[in-house]
């Protein structure tokens, strides 16, 4: 150990921090941390909070209760990482819906629409959910992950106040436990890139912004906090030379106060790039970096980070492997000798982990020795820390099991399945096309006879009561696999029943037996696995359990056939197949570490293809195979961006083209904006695309026609995503605009996503009207209703 290692370095002294010009806070106090995370995770180890908000909206908890649940985890949150040795705790990370939600709520800058309501959380979750009056603030991806944040909506009439009764409060409660607090806020640049503004430039409102962030610096350092952190991912994406300057100011004036706790400015999920530059020459004190999606040459190569505390993000927040401890030492280690200070952390928020691998006793032990989830990430971090205070001889033990579970991980037999490897090595581009589009087009109209305007739904029925508990029943042994399937059918013949009364023209069976759409395939396939209880925050209330993705991918045997069959022995009506693609099965799983994507893309991809020749096989006519993260995945650099889109397009063609022509091959894209990929989507070459389309207006058609896109497409016709249900009227409106931009020949007419999160009597009311409006448009041209 150097001698700075081993005379504690890491006890902080402020003579690391250039303060400039202006009164040190509090001098002669210990100021760096040495051990750290971005934020924690907050639905509950046991999905307490999800279950008490459901509650609370179900009218069955007092907001009181839902209060005490939440403090109560807040405090097991904190306890937990100061008892592990974490030296500086993340406040304020907690939330009833959403980070981005808050600092709405924290800067004033709610819709109006919502104001009429009076008490506060109700105007909050009617913000965040809708009501049957009031539309609910839009959802989308928090930059790469399965995190949606809700958009803020910027108007010339916003008036932004500050509002720090969450933040002061949840910084008081943590206090008087003898947390040692650091608060979290979401940073002004952030706020405003990912708001909505109808007037001016985001930006452009930053001067109405940062003076609130000065006051809220203010009222933090009264409470005694050292140390606020200000989250600005937005920086790790490309921005303009004008946005870098714009937040150079943001700092330089938030820096300058006199009044404020040191100030920990983090990045997460990539490389800061220019704007470390920028920041590095604010006077902030610290800066976050993430070292596992971003490059550590990069930031040991910026000047002037010898002045700063960096909180050095070598823990993994986004994926689920054990650390390489060595190589996080050496990290450590090498931007110890250039840094002012180094803290050991996580690279982003724990939000996106599942808290712990205790009882996952279902793993396999191998496995489950090459894991860590939260808890045992935090162990880690705070072990790093003991290393590069004390030495590497500290940590003996724990640097032996690392290198065990390293060592265990690269030998085990399944990573390698040498079947599977030759097969796609001896691929050819054939396998990645099909015959062009209006020859197959010929083939699918004789084969299917579907009217003008063909009604669909993307796939998924109610997800009920009934069907969850009997999937539970199922797992705890009370009821057989028997028992199980006969529920799953009785469920699917009513769904069908309702296709049928409703007049839908291509039909599904509902996905009952799914528990989730990666999570069903990823069950079946060899070389993931599931977790018992690894949950994680996906939105709102609702969370997924992303299987792990460890070996090469093989389909032991067919995983859908039965339950289409079943559906369609029921009805002379098309029945389609759904599938999720090979994108989107890797973007909703922890993925592996030691290959590509775009290789374990190509493994899934072949199980899939397999999967559609036995559906063909057994009379399956039309498959649709969504891809609803193919945005999602896409790097939030542009240069990474074509090399991306072309291996998740190959993949999907490898998925798809193995079926005949008379054989349709749908698509299901939603959950973002599209513009960056329009390319990518005609691209893949499917006969119909579903996409979502509601909420944007139909604008989506107009793109997809800037790109040439000649190939079926069903523009989404109303939000799935509010218990609203559309009348006719709208319905039949948002149809004949989308007629102006697409002939009839090619346009279907469906919702903007499956309906397993709906309630029955809206989707059967919803669908009515649905089928109504595409059968009065169709008499206005003349086109034969059946
Ligand atoms: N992975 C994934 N990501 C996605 C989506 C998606 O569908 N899947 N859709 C988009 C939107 N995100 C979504 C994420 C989750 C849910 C969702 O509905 N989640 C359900 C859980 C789904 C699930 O895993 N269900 C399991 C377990 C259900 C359960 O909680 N069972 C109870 C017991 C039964 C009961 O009493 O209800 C238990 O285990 O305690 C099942 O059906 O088997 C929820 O949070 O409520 C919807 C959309 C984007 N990202
Ligand atoms: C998030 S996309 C969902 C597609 C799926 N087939 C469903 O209908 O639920
Ligand atoms: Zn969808």
């Amino acid at each position: 150990m150097d001698e700075r290692g081993s005379t504690g370095a890491y006890a902080g002294r402020c003579r690391w921090f250039g303060w400039r010009g202006h009164e040190q806070p509090e001098s002669n106090v210990t100021l760096a941390f040495t051990a750290t995370v971005l934020g924690s995770p907050r639905i509950g180890p046991r999905r307490e909070l999800k279950k008490a908000v459901e509650s609370y909206w179900a009218g069955n908890l007092d907001a009181s209760a839902l209060e005490s649940v939440g403090r109560d985890l807040r405090r097991r949150t904190w306890t937990e990482l100061v008892d592990a040795g974490i030296d500086s705790v993340p406040v304020n990370t907690f939330s009833f819906y959403d980070q981005m939600l808050d600092t709405a709520v924290m800067l004033g800058a709610l819709p109006e629409r919502v104001s009429g309501i009076d008490s506060e959380l109700d105007r909050y979750f009617a913000a965040a959910r809708g009501t049957t009056t009031i539309a609910p603030l839009e959802m989308t991806k928090w930059f790469d992950t399965n995190y949606h944040y809700l958009v803020p909506e910027i108007t010339p009439a916003s008036r932004f106040t500050l509002n720090a009764a969450k933040v002061l409060g949840e910084v008081e409660e943590a206090l008087a436990l003898g947390v040692p607090a650091r608060p979290v806020v979401i940073g002004p640049v952030t706020f405003l890139l990912l708001s909505k503004s109808d007037d001016r430039a985001p930006l452009d409102h930053l001067d109405d912004v940062v003076p609130l962030y000065a006051e809220l610096l203010g009222l933090l350092a009264d409470t005694g906090v050292k140390w606020v952190q200000i989250d600005e991912p937005a920086l790790v994406a490309d921005r303009t030379a004008a946005e870098l300057e714009a937040t150079r100011s943001v700092y330089d004036r938030l820096a300058a106060l006199n009044h404020r706790p040191a100030i920990l400015v983090a990045s997460y999920f990539g490389d800061l790039g220019d704007a470390l530059t920028a920041l590095v020459e604010t006077g902030v004190e610290g800066i976050a970096v993430d070292l596992v999606a971003g490059s550590l040459d990069h930031v040991v190569a910026t000047p002037g980070i010898e002045g700063k505390h960096i909180a050095a993000g070598v823990i993994d927040g986004r994926n689920v492997w054990r650390s390489d401890l060595d190589g996080s030492l050496t990290a450590l280690e090498t931007l110890r000798d250039r840094a002012g200070s180094v803290a050991v952390s996580t690279s982003c928020s724990l939000l996106h982990v599942p808290y712990t691998l205790d009882g996952e006793n279902g793993l396999d032990p191998a496995l489950r020795s090459w894991l860590a989830f939260g808890s045992e990430k935090i162990r880690e971090v705070a072990t790093l820390a003991t290393a590069v205070r004390s030495g590497h001889a500290a940590i003996g033990d724990q640097l032996a099991q690392s290198r065990a579970a390293a060592e265990t991980r690269a030998s085990d037999p399944r990573l390698h399945d040498n079947a599977i490897r030759a097969r796609l090595a001896a691929l050819t581009d054939s396998e990645r096309s099909r015959t062009p589009a209006p020859d197959r087009r010929t083939a699918q109209d004789s084969e299917l006879s579907l009217p003008k305007l063909p009604t669909t739904t993307i796939g998924s029925y109610p997800q009920t009561t009934a069907i969850r508990v009997a999937r539970a029943a199922l797992r705890k042994g009370e009821i057989g696999q028997a028992e199980y399937v006969r529920r799953m059918r009785a469920e699917i013949a009513d769904v069908v029943a309702l296709q049928e009364d409703l007049g839908l023209d291509v039909l599904v069976h509902g996905e009952p037996e799914r528990n989730d759409m990666v999570q069903y395939f990823a069950e079946q396939f060899d070389g993931f696995f599931a977790t018992a209880n690894g949950w994680v925050q996906s939105y709102g209330s609702r969370c997924v359990r992303p299987p792990i993705l460890y070996g090469d991918v093989r389909r032991p045997k067919p995983m859908t056939i039965e339950w289409i069959s079943y559906a369609q022995s029921l009805t002379d009506k098309p029945v389609k197949a759904i599938l999720t693609g090979p994108v989107t099965i890797l973007a909703w799983s922890f993925v592996r570490d030691d290959q590509s994507l775009a290789e374990s893309a190509d493994q899934i991809a072949l199980a899939i293809r397999d999967e559609t020749a036995d559906l063909e096989t057994s009379g399956v006519r039309v498959i649709q195979v969504d891809e609803p993260a193919l945005r999602e995945l896409l790097p939030l650099r542009a240069a990474d961006q074509s090399a991306y889109l072309d291996w998740a397009v190959g993949a999907f063609r490898l998925a798809t083209s193995g079926v005949a022509d008379t054989t349709a091959i749908h698509t299901h894209l939603c959950y973002s904006e599209f513009g960056d990929v329009i390319g990518a989507i005609a691209g893949l070459d499917a006969d119909v695309t579903s996409i979502e389309a509601a909420r944007s207006h139909m604008e989506v058609l107009d793109d997809l026609n800037a790109v040439g896109f000649d190939l079926g497409v069903g523009p989404g016709v109303y939000d799935i995503h509010s218990p609203r249900v559309p009348s006719v009227d709208e319905i039949a409106g948002s149809l004949r605009a989308a007629l102006g931009a697409v002939p009839a020949e090619r346009l279907w007419v469906n919702p903007d996503c499956g309906l397993k999160t709906r309630r029955r009597a809206e989707v059967e009311s919803s669908l009515r009207n649905m089928v109504d409006a595409a059968h009065l448009v169709r008499a206005e041209h003349g086109w034969i209703s059946t």
